[in-house]
């Protein structure tokens, strides 16, 4: 018999929509900026992690940067933050990822719960130059978390405020240290992008427009027998 959630918890850089290449794009302009050089695989382990950490990963680079002071770092963190709200600037509904759309409207349509759980402070902007703002019944971000991913605290806060079991929650993202967010909460992970990095993930799929009601919940339903 068919198994449904009672809530999915959505990631939303990389998963909603492609602002996870706006978040490397501005990372590697900072970078650049300290005479340091990142790359793609490198970027793989910023990703779901939160602004001053993704910062203190890439100073670690180069011994230049070992002793510098919280001040410092916070004003290299919102330099990255100025270049990054300039990509984001001309988002709009069309930029949402293939077959999320859908996605979401069946699960409303199903009276499934939607959660976002974002490591982002810019989120909640983010939702509303998309129109999805009310969609989400519950939105978590970095303000609301005292541990960032990958602690499992940002989806157990999402499912604490919805009320419903954590094994009844199917959470989806694209970073390693979300697919473990979400494991560690003990609920159901779907991750998107490629086996290398999301090898922990429930079930995993390329590409959001792979993402079917259908199959989440059909694989779903098997991981709960
Ligand atoms: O700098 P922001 O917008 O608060 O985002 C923090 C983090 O948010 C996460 O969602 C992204 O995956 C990370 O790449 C990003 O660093
Ligand atoms: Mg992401």
């Amino acid at each position: 018999m068919t198994v449904f959630p009672k809530a999915f918890i959505f990631d939303l850089d990389g998963v909603i929509t492609d602002t996870a290449e706006f978040h490397f794009l501005a990372w590697q302009k900072l970078s650049s900026d300290l005479g340091i050089t990142i790359n793609r695989e490198f970027n793989e382990q910023l990703k779901g992690i939160g602004r001053m950490e993704s910062l203190e990963r890439i100073l670690s680079l180069d011994v230049r940067f070992e002793n510098l002071s919280f001040e410092e770092k916070e004003r290299i963190a919102s330099r990255k933050n100025e270049y990054y709200q300039a990509f984001i600037k001309t988002i709009q509904p069309d930029d949402i990822l293939p077959g999320i759309l859908p996605l979401l409207t069946e699960i409303k349509e199903n009276k499934i719960y939607i959660a976002l759980g974002s490591a982002s402070r810019n989120a909640t902007k983010i939702l509303e130059q998309l129109h999805l703002t009310s969609t989400f019944d519950f939105v978590v971000n970095a303000a609301s978390v005292s541990k960032g991913k990958p602690d499992p605290e940002t989806f157990l806060t999402a499912a604490n405020a919805l009320n419903v079991p954590n094994a009844d929650c199917i959470g989806i993202e694209d970073s390693a240290a979300g697919i473990n967010a979400i494991n560690g909460a003990g609920m159901f992970s779907v991750g998107v992008g490629n086996q290398t990095h999301l090898h922990k993930a429930h079930y995993l799929v390329d590409e959001t427009s792979l993402l079917t009601f259908e199959d989440i919940i059909q694989q779903y339903t098997d991981w709960k027998n």
